[in-house]
């Protein structure tokens, strides 16, 4: 049978993804959360496991690097590639927000400096309501750049509310609910489709025993 590359990060997405695709009787039993292998390969050899970057998922799809892959919907939307996103799997679930001090009223200003790890993304909310933006790109602890005055508001994921919280700031505004996403390469979706068939009807089997 021919072999199907799923990429993933490792981290919460990877996860919550092995403990559906078990459920799916899709079983990585070599796989080790704290490992720092790469690649793994499923008992039946039939799926090869590979564990790339976040922000990387797409690219390695839309190259045919990997058939499949699964990535949180925040990152499809800040960077869209050409792939086919044939499946919502209800894991890794968080809005994208904006994020500020209470106090600050931003509806009312025409400009304002946002940091975040989504710019183009943020740039379009805001343009959309005819807000002018400044985007100060961040790569993480995107919370900090209201209390530095870096930024007026932040646009980021907020899941339990607790990074905001403990630094003082609240939600804003909420742009777009995310959940993690199976994504597919056109090209193995036309040459491998009975393999991807087959691994989607698996998965859905999987996420109604999972949910
Ligand atoms: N707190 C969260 N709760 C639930 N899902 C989240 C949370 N933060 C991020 N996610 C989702 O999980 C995906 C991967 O997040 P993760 O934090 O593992 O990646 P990252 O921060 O881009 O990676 P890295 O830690 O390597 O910089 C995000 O793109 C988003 O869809
Ligand atoms: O609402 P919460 O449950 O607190 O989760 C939200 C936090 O989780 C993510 O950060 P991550 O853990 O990926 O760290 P980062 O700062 O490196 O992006 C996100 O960027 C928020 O900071």
């Amino acid at each position: 049978m021919e072999m199907i590359t799923l990429a993933m990060a490792k981290g919460r997405i990877a996860n919550e993804a092995i403990s559906l695709l078990e459920n799916a009787g899709i079983l990585f039993s070599d796989f080790e959360d704290k490992s720092r292998k790469l690649i793994f390969l499923d008992d039946n050899r039939s799926i090869k496991l590979i564990f790339v970057k976040a922000v990387d998922v797409p690219t390695y799809v839309e190259l045919g690097a990997a058939d499949i892959g699964v990535i949180g919907k925040d990152i499809m939307l800040e960077d869209p590639k050409d792939v086919y996103e044939l499946m919502d799997l209800g894991i890794g679930k968080c809005k994208l927000s904006v994020a500020g001090f209470p106090d600050k009223n931003l509806i009312d200003r025409s400009q304002l400096t946002v940091a975040s790890k989504y710019p183009n993304l943020a740039k379009e909310y805001f343009n959309q309501k005819g807000i002018r933006t400044k985007m100060i790109k961040l790569n993480g602890s995107v919370e900090l750049a209201p209390l530095i005055s870096l930024a007026d508001c932040i646009v980021d994921i907020v899941e339990t509310g607790a990074t905001l919280k403990e630094n003082g700031l609240v939600v804003l505004e909420t742009i777009t609910a995310v959940s993690a996403r199976l994504i597919v390469n056109k090209a193995s979706f036309a040459m491998k489709t009975e393999c991807i068939q087959n691994f989607i009807s698996d998965v859905k089997r999987g996420l109604e025993v999972y949910s």
